[in-house]
């Protein structure tokens, strides 16, 4: 394993071993992860990307089988401490999935879901979350004037634009994303991957995608992973251009997966 990535990260994760029952998905993960950065996770399917995306904000906690050993740090919190709060810890660490999903209601109430949740009911508040986060989602001008229109109405590009902005409404400090625009046309993915650059500004971004040249154009540093083991880590950079693993470079230069 080669891993080279430095500096001041906000996630350190601390030889994790994670398993579904009996089978090992992720064997002694070491990656510390830059703030206000994004980070590409690549490798070929089922080496364990999705597993090690989940484990930051505890979305594998409810599969049966699942258990995970080493320890998380996020900002020096152990998010695997029995007294973490879970929900705090998904308010911190939003996801993005493949598919859009948002709810069935408006865009509106869509974005101003998690506010209320967390208890803002102040209706101007309330407006200002939604104007700002769908702002911050590049989607307001296309939807300002139709809020309170269904968000299963959207295009697939836009309604994950509007998840991206239900995120942001809840202020996270880290957002997963999990191939965000692996459903999407080439150019909502550009908007996706143009947001995404805009997004690293004030949030630390961890992507999963299948596309090489996604992670080389969004992404600041990059972990290669195979068989659940990351097999190299360094910035993106140094991956696509001079990776020091035999293996990843016949990953990127598609001689597998
Ligand atoms: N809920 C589960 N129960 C049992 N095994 C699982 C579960 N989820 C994932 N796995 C196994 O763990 C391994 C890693 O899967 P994971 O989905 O993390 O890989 P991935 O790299 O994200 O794949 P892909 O690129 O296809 O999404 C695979 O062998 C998969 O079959």
């Amino acid at each position: 394993m080669t891993i080279t990535a430095t500096t001041a990260s906000i996630i350190q994760t601390d030889s994790i071993d994670v398993y579904y029952d009996d089978f090992k998905a992720l064997k002694n993960i070491q990656l510390n992860i830059k703030e206000k950065s994004v980070t590409a996770l690549i490798g070929p399917s089922g080496c364990g990307k999705s597993t090690f995306l989940r484990t930051l904000n505890r979305m594998n906690d409810l599969i049966s089988g699942f258990r995970v050993e080493g320890n998380i740090f996020i900002k020096d919190q152990n998010i695997y401490d029995p007294k973490m709060d879970v929900v705090d810890l998904r308010k911190r660490v939003g996801m993005v999935f493949q598919r859009a999903n948002p709810f069935p209601m408006s865009i509106y109430d869509n974005v101003a879901y998690g506010p209320r949740i967390h208890g803002i009911k102040h209706k101007l508040t309330l407006d200002e979350i939604v104007e700002k986060s769908l702002k911050a989602a590049a989607l307001w001008d296309e939807v300002k004037d139709r809020l309170n229109t269904s968000a299963m109405g959207l295009s697939g590009g836009q309604q994950q634009r509007l998840v991206i902005a239900r995120v942001l409404a809840i202020q996270p400090e880290i957002i997963l994303m999990d191939e965000p625009a692996s459903a999407l046309d080439p150019i909502s993915t550009s908007k996706i991957e143009q947001l995404i650059l805009e997004l690293k500004e004030k949030y630390t971004i961890v992507i999963v995608t299948h596309s090489m040249q996604q992670a080389a154009r969004v992404s600041d540093e990059t972990a290669f992973f195979l068989n659940g083991e990351v097999i190299e880590f360094d910035e993106t950079n140094v991956i696509f251009t001079n990776p020091k693993e035999q293996q990843t470079e016949d990953y990127i230069t598609g001689r597998f997966g």
